[in-house]
């Protein structure tokens, strides 16, 4: 057994190996280069390294696929993803999916699931095409552009009307801008944000208060959306999370703002990064491009799924799931303390050349002939954490790449694949995915 309670009355495993390096040079080196880092590690250290990175303090990196798989089966009582992504609860709140623990986390979970299932996410299929076609009219052709922004902005619009649902109001209008103007992206302001010192000067005082008028604004729309006469057959989530119940009691507004908070920056970012990752690896590699706009003419999901899926394991967007530690354990052939944050790091088993045959190469076919392991392809993460938006993102991406494949071609001025660097949640490409959109030739339209 890879992972288990560690024996009280057996002879203590030693503590996994790391480097000594003084922790805010660790904290720098993870922040700034994590990919490249983990990689070197896992060669110098193993499969289980031991970091020392604020804000969490003592950090195990988990870097096989299972050692990972053990701990993603594992029962969810001995670790707390909720605490190790307490960094985001200024924002989520402590009640949201991602920031809450124990018997509170299984019950939104229940009530959730069916929400997020691939009957239910079919039925945004037809809004993500609709507001895609309007918005890739207003993308430049013939000169480059960062497709990363344009993402950012169609998969804002996307989850926004998954969320909330159709219709717009001052109301509305004042708090998506007043969401656009979150620091989501600065590591700095997020982490100040948990100190109340810090909260009363510079750029965490403006955080705060624009925290404090998006909160009203949300509280005042979920009170109008509680007395709507329409409740019950609206399709929304903010509408669906209002009228849930498990035959006790519904959910409270400060659980209903946290949630619509969380899905909506958890689902806004990473789809965006996966997005213009796709585009960035489209744009340089023409063959593929071609096979892809072949697909989204002939309108073949399989293969656009298989290019958002490649993308996902040569690009992962989020490198790594947050875990705390609930009780002492044995891993493999080490002891870690209850406390301890483990991190499965995700982006590493993608490129593990035991899994994947060429991994630096970018090859959607091997999504469709070759034998993956489930355990070696973990974008979502796994386990009683796993991404609740994994369907809604993976149609989401597909569907994108279907209305903008079948109007114009791909390519880039710049071949040299962009740098990935760190932004707080994702790993993006430095220079926002540079492409070049075209007109289709008129025999492919
Ligand atoms: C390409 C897009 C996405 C990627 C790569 C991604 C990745 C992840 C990962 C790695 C986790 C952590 C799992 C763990 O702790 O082991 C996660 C959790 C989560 N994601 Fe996503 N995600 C994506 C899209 C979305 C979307 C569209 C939504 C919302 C509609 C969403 C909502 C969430 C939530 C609420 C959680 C917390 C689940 C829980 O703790 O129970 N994600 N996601």
């Amino acid at each position: 057994m890879l992972i288990r309670t560690a024996d009280s009355g057996s002879a203590p495993l030693p503590a996994p190996p790391g480097p000594r390096l003084p922790g805010p040079v660790q904290t720098a080196i993870f922040t700034w280069w994590r990919q490249a880092w983990a990689e070197r590690l896992r060669e110098k250290y193993g499969d289980v390294v031991a970091l020392k990175v604020f804000p969490w303090g003592r950090v195990v990196l988990i870097n096989d696929a299972d050692h990972i798989a053990a701990m993603f089966a594992s029962p969810a009582e001995r670790f707390h993803s909720g605490e190790g992504n307490r960094i985001l609860a200024p924002v989520f709140g402590k009640h949201g999916l991602l920031t809450c623990d124990g018997e509170e986390h299984r019950r939104l979970r229940k009530l959730m699931m069916p929400m997020f299932g691939k009957a239910a996410v079919r039925g945004y299929q037809d809004t993500v095409r609709e507001l895609t076609e309007r918005d890739v009219e207003t993308w430049p052709v013939g000169r480059p552009f960062k497709s990363l922004e344009r993402m950012r902005k169609l998969s804002l619009d996307i989850i926004w009307r998954v969320i909330f649902g159709p219709g717009r109001d001052v109301r509305s209008g004042e708090l998506r801008g007043l969401l656009e103007r979150l620091p989501m992206t600065d590591l700095a302001v997020l982490m100040g944000l948990n100190s109340t010192r810090a909260r009363r000067v510079g750029p965490w005082r403006r955080a705060s208060n624009l925290l404090a008028r998006i909160d009203t604004l949300i509280y005042e729309t979920i009170e109008e959306r509680r007395s709507a006469p329409d409740l019950g057959q609206r399709t929304d989530i903010l509408s669906r999370l209002i009228s849930a119940g498990d035959g006790t009691e519904g959910l409270s507004p400060v659980q209903v703002r946290d949630q619509a908070v969380t899905l909506l920056f958890a689902g806004r970012e990473p789809t965006a990064t996966a997005l213009a990752w796709a585009l960035h690896e489209l744009a340089r590699h023409p063959a593929v491009a071609q096979h892809a706009a072949r697909a989204a003419l002939a309108g073949d999901s399989t293969y656009l799924e298989a290019v958002v899926k490649e993308s996902m394991r040569r690009r992962t967007g989020i490198f790594e799931s947050i875990w705390t530690l609930a009780e002492d354990i044995e891993l493999g052939d080490f002891r870690v303390r209850k406390g301890v944050t483990l991190m499965p790091m995700i982006g590493v088993v993608h490129r593990d050349p035991a899994h994947y045959r060429q991994p630096e190469v970018f090859r959607p076919e091997r999504f469709l002939h070759e034998d993956i392991p489930p355990h070696a392809f973990i974008p979502f993460g796994g386990g009683a954490r796993r991404c609740i938006g994994a369907h809604l993102s993976v149609m989401q991406s597909a569907e994108v790449l279907r209305v903008v494949l079948s109007r114009r071609s791909v390519t880039t001025d710049r071949p040299k694949p962009e740098a990935a660097v760190c932004k707080s949640v994702t790993i993006s490409p430095a220079g926002g995915a540079r492409i070049i959109l075209r007109p289709l030739p008129r025999t492919e339209q």
